[in-house]
């Protein structure tokens, strides 16, 4: 099934614009996983199956694997979640640019070796550094726009002077995402939850393309303000959480810490929806 009409049916399923990250921070972890070899997938499969029945996403961040050695853990996590939550899209955080023959190799990464359903981008290197992924049917691709850092207005608040009405780089990055660069329909938008008035900004200018918005819970992000300026009936949202609900507690309750945070998260947000 395509990327997109996963996350339509399991945001309608599980009445949820939520996505749970999966950033496994060893140092985190709760103490009764602290011994095992596989900790990384253990902790991340128990988040899993406690939260799967309350998200409209997943995604894991490739970084929290890699920086241990811990590819492998990321593979049987990316089986775990196909096996036991098969509605719940996957989208592999790898925030990936490169030329487009290295750019063939990352997509065949995310989407042949790791079975991702979608995988976020630096837009950086122009769009022959994006075009490999959408050579991949169905398979989304979210351009990093208006991140959730401070840092972010470095790049992205700058004006662009020989671009038609000077826009913003991140106001450009949304044009060309809901316009010429979303050839087959399979790119979306990275816009932070910590900057609501950019996200009603990025709706403005691309307002039917997928909004993956983190910065809610760790960040500080507002969940209700990033509803409002958001979520269009055509235009869905996915609002990431990772740490919040991540280590919600640090005890052998973890996973019911996890579920009863992704509960109060998802309830936050549904419950900012037009009437
Ligand atoms: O692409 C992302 O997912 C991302 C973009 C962005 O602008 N800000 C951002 O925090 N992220 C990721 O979203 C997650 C946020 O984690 P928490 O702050 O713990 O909820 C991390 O995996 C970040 O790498």
């Amino acid at each position: 099934m395509d990327f997109l009409d996963m996350l339509r049916a399991a945001s309608a399923q599980n009445a949820s614009m939520l996505c749970v990250g999966l950033d496994p921070e060893p140092t985190r972890l709760p103490a009764c996983l602290h011994e095992g070899p596989n900790r990384l997938y253990d902790f991340c499969a128990a988040i899993v199956d406690a939260t799967c029945d309350l998200v409209c996403a997943f995604k894991p961040q490739i970084a929290y694997f890699a920086a241990h050695g811990a590819e492998d853990q990321l593979e049987r996590l990316m089986q775990h979640m196909r096996a036991n939550a098969p509605q719940v899209p996957i989208i592999l955080d790898a925030k990936r640019g490169d030329i487009g023959s290295t750019a063939e190799q990352y997509a065949k990464e995310a989407f042949e070796r790791y079975g991702a359903d979608a995988v976020t981008l630096s837009p950086f290197m122009g769009f022959d550094s994006v075009a490999p992924y959408l050579q991949y049917p169905g398979k989304g691709a979210f351009l990093l726009c208006r991140t959730s850092n401070p840092g972010g207005d470095d790049l992205q608040n700058q004006r662009l002077a020989d671009v038609e009405g000077q826009p913003r780089l991140y106001e450009h990055i949304a044009r060309l995402a809901q316009g010429p660069w979303n050839r087959n329909g399979q790119l979306g938008l990275v816009v932070g939850a910590t900057y609501p008035a950019e996200i009603e900004r990025v709706r403005a200018l691309a307002p039917t393309v997928p909004l993956l918005i983190p910065g809610v819970g760790a960040q500080g992000g507002d969940a209700a303000a990033t509803v409002r300026a958001g979520w269009r009936p055509d235009g869905p949202i996915i609002v990431n959480s990772s740490r919040a609900i991540l280590y919600a507690s640090s005890g052998k309750d973890f996973a019911q810490a996890a579920r009863s945070e992704a509960e109060r998260t998802r309830a936050m947000l549904q419950a900012a929806l037009p009437a």
